[in-house]
């Protein structure tokens, strides 16, 4: 199989979280959120090199990565911009090389779910990602009038859940496809959420692979309950030491 290196987008600074310190340095368990993710993708040896993409002003990161074999980067003002940073970096990549790019924010991740995502994209000339299919009905709403309160929104349109599922990371792409395709996102003024749209972009339709719903992204503040939760529930399945 091609080398696999890793970019871990940790630019951000969790304004929907609204903590002090940036989300990644909010504590799970007694260790940060980026200890976590961190250690979950160093306990993949498929991966030969990872780089963390941080936040120019970023004073936190040493204190959790010091001496760990992962390599610093400097973000952007988006994640997309932050995940090409951390591409350009790779200077080792080749473009056939595969780049498995998953949030900082993601720290509970399962190991197993990226091997899973890894073998069934080994053979595939673009690669793929985690998703999980979408359990409720899901609702377009009609457009939100100037001044109009969000939460009083009217239903639009019934979206048709069966070809629906969340998007997650990692998101697993040949190093050169996905450098230029984010190139290109970039050159044409587009920001893209994820790896995918910006593969989408240019024709490519990425394997979707069902990953756990535990892999919850950091996003709100009462998400890090949910997530105690979720690590004491991988914790008693023998996930995660
Ligand atoms: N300029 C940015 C923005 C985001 N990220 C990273 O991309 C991941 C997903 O982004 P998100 O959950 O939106 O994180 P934040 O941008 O920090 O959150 P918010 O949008 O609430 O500010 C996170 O690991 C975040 O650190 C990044 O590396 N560079
Ligand atoms: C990449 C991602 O986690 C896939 O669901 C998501 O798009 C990140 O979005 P965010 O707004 O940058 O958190």
């Amino acid at each position: 199989m091609s080398a696999c290196f890793a970019v871990l987008p940790a630019a951000g600074s969790g304004s929907r979280f609204g903590a002090q310190h940036a989300k990644q340095y909010a504590l799970l368990d007694g260790q940060t959120v980026m200890a976590h993710t961190v250690q979950r993708l160093l306990s993949v040896p498929e991966i030969t090199d990872i780089a963390v993409v941080l936040a120019a002003h970023d004073q936190l990161a040493e204190r959790v990565i010091a001496g760990l074999p992962v390599c610093r980067v400097i973000g952007g003002a988006e994640r997309m911009d932050s995940v090409l940073a951390g591409l350009l970096a790779l200077t080792d990549a080749h473009d056939d090389d595969w780049v498995l790019v998953h949030d900082i924010a993601r720290p509970l991740v399962r190991p197993d779910d990226i091997r899973r995502l890894l073998t069934a994209c080994a053979d595939d000339p673009v690669g793929g990602l985690l998703a999980h299919a979408v359990r409720d009905t899901i609702k377009r709403t009609q457009p939100v009038a100037q001044g109009q309160v969000a939460d009083s929104r009217c239903v639009a349109q019934t979206i048709p859940r069966d070809e629906l599922m969340h998007a997650l990371t990692p998101q697993l792409f040949r190093y050169g496809l996905l450098r230029d395709a984010l190139l290109a996102a970039r050159a044409d003024g587009v920001v893209v959420t994820d790896e995918a749209a910006a593969m989408e972009r240019l024709g490519h339709s990425p394997r979707l692979v069902t990953g756990a719903r535990d892999n919850l992204k950091i996003t709100y503040a009462d998400d890090l309950a949910l997530a105690e939760f979720y690590l004491a529930q991988q914790r008693a399945q023998g996930v995660c030491p």
